[in-house]
């Protein structure tokens, strides 16, 4: 019996519920036990080494400023110099192992980390201030991730079963998706398991081998993951752990010529910084750097005057504010037909006030934003916002020893106006007023992004008419922008939201392969 026969087809890993006493007090203890290694120290890992640096990242956990998460050695240049060439070198032997062998390692480590789930999510509630809800959702989607990839090179591999190329008389055609070198991996801290265990996870089981740039303000989780992978006995050097700052260590390996792909997820202005630099031929480069960029978003939802107003209500205030609106599909705008528009407006501003901050690992709704800059950049916009609308919700800085902002609705807000065009990746939310359903959709799409946008609406002509022209990567219907499902969502954007990877969809390992074509006359 094949590897591919013995798998049961791939399903959403389930979400956990704390509402029931049993899973809030499991997931207390382990916040309880992931505290205990606060102060902890990380190494980098190059190959089977551990190197423990003298310049350091503070990790500090945003909702509790006292509290340091860990301190994680930081490469430089030449020790990102060290990790290429162990990569290059392991690439040799991986490239070579049997894609059902690596797809093994990536089934192991799901195993493992649905087993400690609430270790992981833990560690997130702490680094990067989710609250449980949004700590167990990262977790399941970075399980989901390792299932599924898994699943697509044991389907990849077994291609020429399922979809044989066109028979010639007395050809054997076979088409091979081999890998294509050493990558680097830079995701960011938003998403810090499930984005970073995605990308890193779909390169490898693609039979490449990576240098790992985890985001500054979320290194210790990444550590976690690369932990667990040496757990379930994956080679050393396939999986490089390199924390460092972005413009030495990211510029230097973007640049590198032995770089043979770039797998970015992050801002617009760094995605395009990485595009120009990975375009340039460095001297002896021999290919075209493979570029996968997913970067921000300006999303939305549009209601009607025929759509469920409390549904579009909670749609608006979750697809704004979950994750203190720190997602690329945060639906940080609203357009609302005129005849409801004040009925929504009232009743957005009433879920939004309903919302408790405090701290995340004691599950408020509404917990910190990531980091100082984050906070001085969100007050700003604020600022910005209260020139360009009616300030209805929220407007200014929270209580607490952290990163705490009131989440912040403006309504009236012209559709030209800064907070509506600019990705301000905190809780602040813009509504607009339409005089109909179509000139809202045309108000949603004039964006230079293009990542994840809702329509709510009964009319079933119209919902089939914005399925058309509501132009962005991941389009719903009547309900939240957010919470795409890995195997039911791909996600990616169009425009300035990037290269339109869609992570967790059919076509993603295709990005990390090159497709050989072998002809062998019989
Ligand atoms: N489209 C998507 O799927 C998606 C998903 C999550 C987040 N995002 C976007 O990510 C952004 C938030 O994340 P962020 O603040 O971590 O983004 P960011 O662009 O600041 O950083 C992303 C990563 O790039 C690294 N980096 C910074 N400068 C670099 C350089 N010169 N070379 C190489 N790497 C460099 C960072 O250290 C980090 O690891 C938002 O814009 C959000 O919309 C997009
Ligand atoms: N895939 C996530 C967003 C990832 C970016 O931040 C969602 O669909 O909400």
């Amino acid at each position: 019996m094949s590897i591919a026969t013995t798998i049961s087809p791939f399903a959403n890993e389930p979400f956990v519920d704390f509402k029931l006493e049993e899973n809030r007090q499991a997931m207390e203890a382990a916040i309880a036990k992931a505290k205990a290694s606060l102060n902890a120290e990380y190494p980098l890992r190059i190959g089977a080494e551990k190197i423990f640096t003298e310049d350091k990242i503070k990790s500090v956990n945003p909702g509790n400023l006292d509290e340091v998460v860990g301190y994680v050695s930081k490469a430089n240049r030449e020790l990102a110099e060290k990790a290429m060439n162990v990569a290059l070198e392991t690439f040799e032997t991986w490239k070579k192992v049997p894609a059902a062998e690596r797809a093994g390692y990536l089934f192991k480590a799901a195993k493992l980390m649905r087993d400690r789930k609430h270790e992981f999510s833990a560690t997130m509630i702490l680094e990067s201030g989710k609250n449980y809800a949004e700590a167990d959702a990262d977790t399941a989607e970075a399980i989901d991730f390792l299932e599924f990839y898994g699943r697509e090179m044991l389907r990849l591999s077994n291609i020429n079963e399922t979809m044989p190329l066109t028979k010639v008389a007395g050809e054997d055609n076979k088409l091979r998706y081999i890998p294509l070198g050493v990558g680097i991996v830079i995701p960011p801290w938003n998403f810090p398991l499930a984005i970073c265990v995605g990308m890193t996870a779909a390169a490898i089981v693609s039979g490449n081998t990576v240098l790992l740039k985890p985001a500054s303000t979320t290194p210790v989780i990444a550590h976690k993951f690369v932990e667990l992978m040496e757990e379930v006995g994956l080679p050393p050097g396939v999986i490089n752990y390199i924390p460092g700052s972005g413009a030495e260590v990211g510029d230097y390996l973007t640049g590198h010529p032995k770089t043979r792909f770039v797998s970015f997820t992050g801002s617009k202005e760094v995605g395009l910084h990485i595009s120009r630099l990975a375009a340039e031929t460095a001297p002896g480069q021999i290919w075209i750097k493979r570029l996968v960029a997913e970067m921000g978003g300006k999303d939305g939802i549009v209601v009607d005057e025929t759509a469920d107003l409390d549904a579009a209500a909670q749609a608006i205030v979750a697809s704004a504010f979950g994750f203190q609106g720190q997602k690329c599909s945060a639906g940080s705008r609203a357009f609302i037909v005129e005849s409801v528009y004040d009925a929504v407006v009232e009743k957005v501003a009433t879920l939004t006030k309903q919302l408790e901050i405090g701290l995340p690992e004691l599950n408020y709704a509404a917990g910190p934003v990531i980091d100082q800059s984050s906070y001085r950049k969100i007050l700003d916009y604020i600022e910005i916002g209260k020139e360009e609308g009616r300030l209805i919700a929220g407007g200014s800085k929270a209580d607490g020893n952290g990163y705490y902002i009131q989440p912040t609705v403006f309504a009236d807000v012209d559709g030209k106006a800064r907070i509506m065009q600019e990705e301000i990746f905190g809780p602040v939310l813009a509504i607009g007023k339409a005089k109909d359903w179509r000139e809202a959709i045309a108000l949603y799409n004039d964006t230079e992004f293009g990542l994840t946008g809702s329509f709510f609406s009964k009319e079933e002509a119209r919902i089939e008419e914005a399925l058309e022209t509501m132009h962005c990567g991941n389009l719903y219907v009547n309900r939240k922008c957010t919470g795409a499902l890995v195997g039911a969502h791909p996600f990616g954007g169009f425009n300035m939201s990037g290269t339109d990877s869609k992570a967790g969809g059919h076509d993603y390992l295709l990005l990390f392969t090159q497709a050989k074509a072998v002809s062998v006359k019989e």
